[in-house]
């Protein structure tokens, strides 16, 4: 049996039933195997996490026992091999079938001759996804989304309360694509020209997106955080979204930045660099964890300006009031935005979602205590729809006169080529 499929296995096992996070599995379990195999793992893994209603829609046709009273073992098995047989056409059908029933004897050995039969169905038949497409559109538009796109009730109705069809359709499209990659230049470290020099031994395959930060565009880029030029802090592996929030929080040198929810420290990090590293970034986050990431990437970057501390951004401390030049709030979120990294965000249900959004008011409301006079705050989450962006923000705005919207924006992959995000900078008036 393939160790690469077992491993896919293992962690699309762990994500559906142990609620663990795939990018995070896949960071951190994929070291001793090859780069090929690698890219293999986490193609498949992507895939699967990704199509998980699409997937299983086939197996319900070819199964000839009540989906219910699959295993859960066996169903992960026969994720992947149709996940191999329809969608990676290069894959040699009887083969998958023979790793599959592998798989099968490994983690479930009762499963094994229904996993065969299944499969030799399916692999006779080998199901085309357009005529997949073409029967689920037939259906109602939430069978034809929740089960083509593969998304829980959650997430279908945050859409469906914001977008068109057609528009819901176009942004559920792009959430299929595997998102670009993109770094931006250290500026602390080396400049523009010896960067774009350095960058393109290692992988040149690029498009430069942004002039003025040395931002690069990637379709691919093996090991992105773990080669010669990221050890020495040359550059930071960032959205396009989350650099715009900084952009919008317009950092200056010598200024005081207070970043509430930073970790693990993307945004922290590049204002303290169009800072120049001069000035001073407060970074607070609940996870003291996670601010040890920011600690390392600072360190590993030569900046010496950030400031973490763990600390509950709901709960309000006078010693800021009227404080800070730039505060910003990139508050915890649905994360909708973000799922075509994080698959299983796709499965979310809602609940939590009235606590969350009470938190992103409440934090909101301290963060606006926080900005001095005549100075910026922004607010910003990686999801999609107005109730945990827009619509606190008119909330916000309607409750704070004091405060006069500069910006507000929704991107989405289709569109911007980023991640899907909300920001909304606002100045504070005395
Ligand atoms: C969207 S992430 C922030 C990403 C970060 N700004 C960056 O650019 O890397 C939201 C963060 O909010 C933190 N968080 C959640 N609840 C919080 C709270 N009550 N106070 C402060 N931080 C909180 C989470 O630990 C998480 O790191």
């Amino acid at each position: 049996m393939s160790v690469s499929r077992q491993k896919s296995y293992k962690i699309i096992y762990d994500v559906k039933y142990n609620g663990k996070y795939s990018n995070i599995l896949l960071l951190n379990e994929l070291n001793d195997f090859s780069s090929k195999d690698r890219a293999f793992i986490t193609y498949i893994t992507y895939g699967v996490l990704s199509k998980i209603n699409r997937l299983d829609y086939i197996i319900k046709k070819y199964s000839n026992i009540a989906f219910s009273k699959i295993s859960k073992q066996a169903r992960v098995i026969l994720e992947i091999a149709i996940f191999e047989i329809v969608y990676m056409n290069s894959t040699v059908d009887y083969a998958t079938v023979n790793e599959a029933v592998k798989l099968a004897q490994k983690n479930d050995n009762r499963a094994k001759s229904f996993v065969n039969a299944v499969l030799r169905k399916i692999a006779a038949d080998v199901p085309n996804d357009e005529y997949i497409y073409k029967e689920l559109k037939s259906k109602d538009f939430k069978s034809f989304i929740t089960t083509y796109y593969s998304i829980g009730d959650f997430v279908f109705e945050r859409l469906q309360n914001n977008y068109s069809s057609e528009f819901i359709i176009k942004l559920m499209d792009s959430m299929d694509n595997t998102p670009n990659i993109y770094i931006r230049r250290n500026n602390l470290k080396i400049d523009n020209e010896n960067f774009l020099k350095e960058i393109s031994y290692i992988n040149s395959d690029f498009e430069i997106v942004g002039k003025e930060h040395t931002i690069l565009k990637y379709k691919t880029f093996d090991r992105v955080a773990k080669n010669d030029l990221f050890e020495k802090g040359y550059y930071s592996v960032q959205d396009l979204g989350s650099t715009k929030a900084v952009l919008a929080l317009d950092p200056c040198a010598g200024g005081e930045v207070l970043d509430l929810c930073a970790a693990p420290g993307g945004k922290s990090i590049f204002a303290a660099q169009l800072m120049n590293n001069k000035g001073k970034v407060i970074s607070h986050d609940i996870s003291r964890a996670k601010l040890n990431l920011l600690d390392k990437e600072a360190k590993r970057l030569g900046i010496d300006i950030i400031n973490t501390s763990e600390n509950d951004a709901t709960v309000y401390n006078e010693d800021y009031e009227n404080k800070f030049d730039r505060v910003i709030c990139d508050v915890p979120c649905s994360g909708i935005g973000v799922m075509r990294r994080k698959p299983e965000i796709r499965y979310k249900d809602n609940s939590d979602i009235n606590d969350l959004i009470k938190a992103q008011y409440k934090i909101l409301e301290n963060a606006a205590r926080y900005t001095k006079n005549g100075c910026i705050l922004v607010y910003s989450t990686c999801t999609l729809g107005r109730e945990e962006n827009q619509d606190i923000i008119s909330r916000f705005l309607s409750e704070n006169p004091k405060f006069e919207l500069i910006m507000e924006n929704e991107f989405y992959p289709f569109i911007d080529d980023s991640d899907g995000f909300y920001i909304c900078n606002m100045r504070k008036h005395s």
